[in-house]
């Protein structure tokens, strides 16, 4: 995989795309973690982070633990279950951890929490091995 870490555009994570989330991670045992603070500009209904920022969110956390042990791998199936609203302006804290592997199949799972601990989502993906070259 050929990616300049310092001028990709991933929506989630790269540090230049103007609308983008700039989210940064770190590994934390054996789990990848990021913190998040959903601003105005994130909600959907009132006052409430918009479901699919909450699903970026674990999406790309599951995403950036296998990268970041060079695996190459698409997200090919994603359930999330939002347990409680995600309130606009309450940091958001991120982690995933990888549950399985059978030949081209990882599968791992994801949360979301508030400060305090409460569980605002979780997450189950399936990813999918891919040639490096398919990654750009
Ligand atoms: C410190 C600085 C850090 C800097 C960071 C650096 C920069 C990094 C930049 C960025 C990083 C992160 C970016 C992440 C972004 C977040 C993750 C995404 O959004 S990924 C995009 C969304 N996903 C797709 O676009 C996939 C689209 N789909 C596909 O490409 C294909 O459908 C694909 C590859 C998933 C499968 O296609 P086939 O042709 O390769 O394979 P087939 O034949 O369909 O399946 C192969 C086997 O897998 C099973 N399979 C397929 N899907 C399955 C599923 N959902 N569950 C179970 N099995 C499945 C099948 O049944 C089959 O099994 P049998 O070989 O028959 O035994």
């Amino acid at each position: 995989m050929t990616i300049d870490e310092t001028t990709h555009m991933c929506f989630a994570c790269s540090p230049i795309n103007p609308i983008g989330l700039k989210l940064v991670f770190a590994d934390k045992g054996d789990t990848c973690v990021t913190r998040f603070v959903p601003g105005p500009q994130h909600q959907g209904w009132t006052g409430r982070v918009h479901g699919g920022i909450v699903t970026t969110l674990l999406d790309e956390a599951m995403a950036q633990f296998l990268y970041r042990r060079d695996e190459t791998a698409v997200t090919a199936e994603l359930t999330v279950r939002f347990r409680i609203p995600a309130p606009v302006g309450s940091e958001l804290l991120v982690e995933a951890r990888q549950t399985g592997a059978r030949g081209r199949l990882l599968t791992l799972e994801a949360k979301a929490c508030l400060k305090d601990g409460t569980v605002v989502a979780v997450a189950q993906g399936k990813f999918l091995r891919v040639p490096p070259d398919a990654l750009g």
